[in-house]
C-alpha cells in the first residue's frame, strides 16, 4: 500500500475556537516525515486525531487505507506505534525493562500473560539494537530519560507497526543521549519492513537525513510541506517562525540561528 496517511480538509474546533483548520497532509509509504511547529500550533492535536483519540469536526482521515468513521479504530491502532512523553507516565515504575518491551506485542501496559520464547528473544534483539541489553532486568524507574525513550520505542516496535509516531522523543535528553536516540531511529528506518516514521521536533538539528519530507504546522494549519532539502531554507523558516533565521547545513545535518 502506498498511502500510509491521508488527512483531507480537516477542521477541529473547541469552545467556538478553531484549533485545526483546512489541514491537508499525505504521507506515502517509503517516506519519513519531520513535523515542525511552534508551541500550540496543533501538532499533538493532529497526531491525537491520527490515533483516533479525538475526532475531526469536519474532514476526513484515512490511515493505512482505512477511513476513520468506517473502521474499528482499535484495529488500526495495532498498526501504529506511538511514543510520547504522556505515554511515559503510564508505564509502571517497577516494571522490568524486558517485560515493558514484550508488552508492546500485546499493546498492554504491563504483562498479563506468559510471553513465548520467541517474544522474549525478539525483545532481547530490540534491547541489543538499542544498546540496552545490560538493563533487561532493571526496573523502569532506575532508567535514565534517554534509556526510557529508547525502551518505549523498542516497545512500540515489538508490535511491528507500519507507522511509528515519535512525538518529541528527545525532550529532556542530553546531547549524547539525543544523538544515540537519533542513530537508533536512523537504524530502524533502514531495516527490512521498516515503519513509516513521523517525528515531531522543535529542533531543526534533529532532522537527520532519513527525514526526507517535512511538514511545517503554523496556527492550526499546514504552512508548507515537501522535500526537507528544498523546504527547510532560511527564507521559508524566516517566514514560518516570523523572525529572521539562517539555516546552516553541515555533513547532512542542519542548524538554525537567529540573525539580526
Ligand atoms: N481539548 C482541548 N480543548 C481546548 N483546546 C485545546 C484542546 N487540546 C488542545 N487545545 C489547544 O489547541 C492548541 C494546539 O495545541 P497542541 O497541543 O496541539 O499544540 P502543539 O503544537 O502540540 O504544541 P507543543 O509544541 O507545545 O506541544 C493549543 O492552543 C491548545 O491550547
Amino acid at each position: 500500500m502506498d498511502t500510509v496517511l491521508q488527512i483531507e480538509n480537516v477542521y477541529w474546533s473547541r469552545n467556538q475556537e478553531l484549533i485545526l483548520q483546512n489541514m491537508n497532509w499525505h504521507v506515502n509509504n517509503g517516506d519519513h516525515w519531520a513535523v515542525l511547529g511552534l508551541n500550540g500550533s496543533g501538532k499533538t492535536t493532529l497526531l491525537n486525531m491520527v490515533m483516533g483519540y479525538i475526532w475531526p469536526t469536519s474532514g476526513q482521515i484515512s490511515v493505512l487505507g482505512h477511513t476513520y468513521g468506517k473502521v474499528d479504530i482499535q484495529q488500526v491502532r495495532q498498526s501504529i506505534g506511538w511514543v510520547s512523553s504522556s505515554f511515559q507516565e503510564k508505564i509502571r515504575p517497577y516494571e522490568r525493562v524486558q517485560d515493558i518491551i514484550v508488552s508492546g506485542k500485546y499493546a498492554s501496559i504491563g504483562l498479563y500473560e506468559e510471553p513465548s520464547t520467541d517474544d522474549i528473544e525478539e525483545a532481547n534483539e530490540w534491547l541489543e539494537q538499542f544498546h540496552l541489553t545490560q538493563l533487561q532486568n532493571e526496573t523502569y524507574q532506575t532508567c535514565s530519560q534517554g534509556e526510557k525513550q529508547k525502551i518505549l520505542i523498542a516497545r512500540a516496535l515489538m508490535a511491528h507497526p507500519k507507522l511509528l509516531i515519535l512525538d518529541e522523543p528527545t525532550t529532556g535528553l542530553d546531547f549524547v543521549s539525543r544523538e544515540q536516540l537519533l542513530d537508533s531511529i536512523a537504524r530502524i528506518s533502514k531495516q527490512k519492513e521498516a515503519p513509516t516514521i513521523i517525528f515531531v521536533t522543535h529542533h531543526i538539528e534533529e532532522i537527520i537525513p532519513i527525514f526526507n519530507k517535512s511538514l511545517l504546522i503554523k496556527d492550526g494549519t499546514v504552512f508548507k510541506s515537501g522535500n526537507t532539502s528544498e523546504l527547510l531554507t532560511s527564507e521559508t523558516l524566516t517566514d514560518f517562525f516570523g523572525i529572521t533565521v539562517e539555516v546552516d547545513r553541515y555533513s547532512k545535518r542542519m542548524s538554525l540561528k537567529k540573525t539580526y
